[in-house]
């Protein structure tokens, strides 16, 4: 499993080693000593998610306030989305900053996204499936979300008129966004 570094401190890109041969592939997804070995702290995830979407659907941008604030290890495991974290740790020297990443069913990328990120993705296909691991479980009283579209997270989705849920569509914008996260 490669590392890569995104330039915001916690957050970080995996791309695990995938051995195809003639009856398609095989890859590790997760491994808690690979883990060890080259992230070091091991997240204590307790719920697995998955979602499909169509074509253009955007979801976020999410967290959950504390003590529901979650950790998540997000791939895509058909189709194709551009994937988006936000950093919203107030004292964080990135606060407010954004790192996106192309996640495919073909690179197998993952995203590890701390606690104290807003995190939301669009999909570039239909039947796109979203797979992902989270250290807490889904607590509808602590949901919380930010704007997807905001300017000053000026966040470059690559796709015009997304579709969103009603909850989605309510999120507030940034400015005079009081963070529950240190
Ligand atoms: C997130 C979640 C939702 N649900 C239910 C609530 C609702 O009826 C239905 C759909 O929920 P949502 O519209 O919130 O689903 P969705 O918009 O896909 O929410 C997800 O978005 C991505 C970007 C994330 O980062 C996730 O943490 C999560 O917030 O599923 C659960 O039962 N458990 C869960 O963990």
């Amino acid at each position: 499993m490669k590392i890569i570094e995104t330039g915001i401190d916690d957050l970080i890109v995996l791309e695990p080693v995938v051995f195809g041969d003639e009856r398609g592939y095989f890859y590790e997804s997760f491994n808690e000593n690979v883990w060890k070995e080259k992230v070091g702290k091991v997240p204590n995830f307790v719920q697995d998610n998955e979602s499909m979407s169509h074509r253009g659907v955007l979801r976020g941008l999410h967290f959950q306030k504390p003590p529901f604030a979650q950790a998540k290890l997000v791939r895509v495991v058909a189709g194709s989305a551009i994937d988006v974290a936000v950093d919203i740790r107030k004292n964080s020297s990135t606060y407010g900053q954004s790192f996106s990443v192309k996640l495919t069913a073909e690179n197998k990328k993952q995203m590890f996204v701390p606690e104290g990120f807003a995190h939301g993705f669009v999909t570039l296909e239909d039947n796109t499936i979203f797979s992902y691991k989270c250290t807490n479980y889904y607590n509808k009283e602590s949901e919380d979300g930010l704007q997807w579209n905001d300017s000053s997270l000026n966040i470059n989705w690559e796709i015009n008129d997304p579709i969103l849920s009603e909850k989605d569509k309510s999120y507030k914008s940034f400015i005079n966004f009081a963070t529950p996260f240190d």
